[in-house]
């Protein structure tokens, strides 16, 4: 891409940098009619879209070795690298729909169904076997290790079919004489035992429930933010507001190998490949389909095998073998299909460009054929930002708008022309996708140890737990899209697999808009910090509430101490004194804030000046007036934040010394004194400490410094946001450890705060949080029994 984009002229280039929406059709045109004449052009695109060219096709010869690796390893007893071994070889394995009988595809999902059974996922053996027989269905193999599966997991009755089945089908002596003793087995463990475990789910099922908004919510446009969503009537915290599927979705590059291509979910050991290319993984074939299009089926009327079988057991046979799920609704567009040819283009290009291939592939579905050249812009009905994008983008957007339509148009069933209008529309597409895009994260519970869990329990001891947000995909929600940024969001946003949530937070009263974070928040950065994120990612000058009013948080989170030890007032920089005197022009503070508060501690003067122009300067005390010598306290709180960072690396290797931690207290105290006791780095500092602590076994200090480190994040944030509950995640952890009591109220704390931000779905989103409240249950059956004990 770089090739292209250097031997584009400069005039064309600057003439691209410089234009607006109205410059459009003639500077993509321009651009196209450079590329056609410029050979490398026509490499990249063969080079990108061209079948010949393709890496990420299906090969027997890759898939035969990575199999051969799996049996090698399966026989070393190395299970976990032969799992993965039968998994690429899956990956890349062709679907030969001619040899049904002795089929490699099926192979590798039974050699990966021993290999899971051996590792105890039964479950996950189970589904394995079926997708092999739903390939193959006489296979007498896959029926009996399906029979011996299913009979470890008390499904007795299925076992004995799927033995009886497999009888049937094994033409040699010998297996037969096998399968009818592991049918000898399972009669006499079916008599003595009485659990039945009935596998209600084949396939991982998607998350959803069945909540729905009740709220009735209506779009207003709004001076110097466009268009936004506002509610009819008053809202309280926790209320569902909107529910959407997206548009469009994309995995992110970093998830392909842990998260399901579709459903984005984490990935279990069955995960089900593509079978037309070798890029994407699913959790089941159930987001296969919806993906990549309905799979080869197999009619059991048609197989001969299974009609000879006697009624029950045909009719048996035939239900395992048709995929349950067969008949869900596919969409029409199937987001996949058009990238599924083992070409290079999807794996290549940037995320956002690949999610713009899947808008314009459904966009051109859609239209009919006399409208593929009109307005997909129109239709899609989303802001965008071109005439504010840097030159540099602008630049990039036209080559890549270039580009992926000759890749479409190798891939796509829709025909369509390349011109100035397609490729000024597809320039307005991908700036559409800057602003509107909403990123889909994933909560995580990371113990001390720096294992991750999504969905499962940790074993080991849990002194503290982290909660990370991982980034998985991308997606466009068109109602959602109508939702304006606030950096004090009254709506939370989250995800279950695709679907979008959005759930106050807040009181909100009838009128008002309805306001998410599109990523920076008060309490996380200061208004400088927010206003130039905002402007870089999302091209727009933020006019919320958080950056146009004084609030504490702004103050303090990067102020230096008074020198007057006692006085709690907050001396400023002149990059934040700027910014918050710009806010202070448009909004004087009024006399109305209450002389305890903290703001008005930490910055007296403000409220005096009552609306008059203010004096203050950098480095001067907001409530006393005494000066600081910021360049000296900056040398100082550079020192103590390099000895931090030690500490931080220290517990990244686990290798923590006695030495570290103390000179790391040090420091911790010249932070205390050089910065405002409300800063965010002495909350980080404290943060450190209290892992650090809990690495070395002084669960006590560990608990201590935790606590220091909340008790700064609530003057920076809401009391009950959702970054405070994180915090005492960490701190329940190391409290159920200490087996001290107070774990219950920081734990009914977190439920409280959980369920305002993800209503009934907080257990779904954070399954730790069960584990946490199973610790609260412990201390109520304490409390019951000392209660009952005679006094
Ligand atoms: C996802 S869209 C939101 C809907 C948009 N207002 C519309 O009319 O379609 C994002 C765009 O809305 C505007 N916007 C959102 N939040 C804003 C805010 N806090 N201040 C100013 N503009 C905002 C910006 O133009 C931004 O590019």
């Amino acid at each position: 891409m770089e090739t292209l984009k250097e031997a584009i002229p400069e005039g064309l280039k600057e003439a691209i940098g410089n234009s607006s929406v109205d410059d459009l059709h003639s500077t993509c045109s321009s651009l196209h009619r450079f590329f056609l004449h410029f050979d490398p052009f026509h490499h990249v695109i063969a080079e990108l879209a061209n079948p010949k060219y393709a890496l990420c096709g299906k090969s027997e010869d890759a898939a035969l070795k990575s199999k051969q690796l799996g049996n090698h390893c399966f026989f070393n007893a190395d299970y976990a690298k032969a799992l993965d071994s039968y998994t690429q070889a899956l990956r890349k394995a062709p679907l030969d729909t001619n040899d049904m009988q002795s089929n490699l595809v099926a192979t590798l999902y039974i050699n990966r169904a021993t290999v899971l059974h051996k590792m105890g996922l039964l479950v996950e053996c189970l589904r394995d076997c079926s997708r092999a027989l739903q390939i193959c269905p006489s296979y007498a193999k896959a029926w009996y290790r399906r029979g011996k599966v299913n009979a470890a997991l008390g499904n007795y009755k299925d076992a004995i079919c799927d033995l009886n089945v497999a009888k049937s089908m094994e033409s040699s002596v010998g297996g037969k004489r096998q399968i009818e003793a592991e049918l000898k087995i399972i009669l006499g463990q079916c008599k003595t035992t009485s659990t039945v475990v009935q596998l209600q789910h084949m396939d991982n099922s998607l998350n959803t429930a069945g909540e729905m908004p009740q709220i009735k919510l209506q779009c207003v446009s709004i001076p110097d933010k466009g268009r936004s969503t506002v509610s009819s009537c008053a809202i309280s915290p926790g209320s569902l507001v909107h529910v959407e599927e997206p548009y469009a979705l994309i995995l992110l590059k970093q998830c392909r190998e842990t998260h399901c291509h579709y459903c984005l979910n984490e990935l279990p050991a069955d995960r089900v490949p593509c079978i037309s290319c070798s890029i994407p993984l699913y959790c089941s074939r159930r987001c296969q389909i919806r993906a990549g299009g309905r799979m080869l089926r197999i009619y059991p009327e048609n197989n001969g095998l299974i009609r000879n079988l006697t009624n029950d057991l045909g009719e048996y046979a035939a239900e395992v073998i048709q995929y349950n799920d067969s008949e869900q609704e596919i969409e029409d567009i199937t987001e996949h299909t058009h990238e599924c040819q083992g070409v290079h283009w999807p794996a290549v290009l940037p995320s956002e460009i690949v999610l713009a291939g899947r808008i314009l592939a459904r966009l051109l579905l859609n239209s009919t054929s006399d409208d593929t050249s009109t307005n997909f812009v129109e239709r899609l009905d989303l802001s965008h930002c071109y005439k504010y994008m840097p030159s540099e983008s602008k630049l990039d957007s036209h080559i890549y708008a270039i580009v992926l339509l000759y890749c479409l148009q190798h891939s796509c069933r829709t025909k369509f022309s390349i011109d100035g209008v397609s490729i000024s529309q597809v320039v307005i597409i991908i700036s559409q996708i800057k602003v509107n895009c909403m990123t889909i994260v994933r909560l995580k519970s990371i113990d001390v140890h720096g294992q991750g869990h999504f969905g499962e329990f940790p074993f080991q001891s849990l002194s503290t737990s982290n909660v990370e947000q991982v980034r998985v995909g991308k997606a466009i929600y068109k109602a959602g899209s109508l939702f304006n940024h606030s950096c004090q969001p009254n709506v939370h946003a989250y995800f279950l697999a695709r679907t979008l949530y959005l759930r106050t937070t807040k009181v909100v009263a009838a009128g008002c808009e309805l306001e998410l974070s599109y990523g920076p928040q008060v309490g996380l950065w200061d208004c400088k910090d927010r206003l130039n994120f905002l402007k870089d990612e999302y091209v727009f000058h933020c006019q919320c509430t958080g950056c146009s009013e004084v609030n504490l948080s702004d103050i303090v989170l990067n102020a230096f101490h008074c020198v007057n030890p006692n006085c709690s007032g907050a001396v400023l920089e002149s990059r934040v004194l700027d910014c918050e005197k710009q806010k202070n022009k448009h909004f004087p503070v009024p006399d109305i804030v209450d002389k305890k508060d903290d703001i008005f501690e930490a910055c007296l003067p403000l409220f005096k000046q009552n609306g008059a122009p203010i004096h203050i300067q950098p480095g001067y005390c907001l409530k006393c007036g005494s000066y600081r010598d910021l360049e000296s306290s900056h040398v100082t709180v550079d020192k103590a934040l390099i000895c931090m960072q030690m500490l931080q690396d220290a517990i990244l290797s686990k290798e923590i010394s006695n030495i570290a931690i103390s000179d790391a207290l040090k420091s911790l105290h010249l932070l205390r004194s050089n910065l405002h006791a409300y800063n965010r780095l002495i909350a980080e500092a404290e943060d450190n400490l209290a892992q650090a602590f809990c690495l070395v076994g002084e669960l006590q200090l560990s608990m201590d410094h935790c606590k220091a480190s909340i008790q700064i994040l609530e003057k920076l944030y809401d009391h009950d946001d959702i970054v405070i509950a994180y915090e005492l995640v960490k701190l329940s952890s190391i409290q159920l450890s200490l087996d001290d009591g107070t774990a219950a109220n920081s734990i009914s704390r977190i439920g409280d705060i959980f369920s305002r931000y993800y209503g009934p779905h907080a257990d779904l989103v954070f399954p730790y949080l069960q584990y946490l409240k199973r610790g609260i249950e412990k201390f109520s059956v304490e409390a019951l029994q000392s209660n009952s004990s005679p006094t």
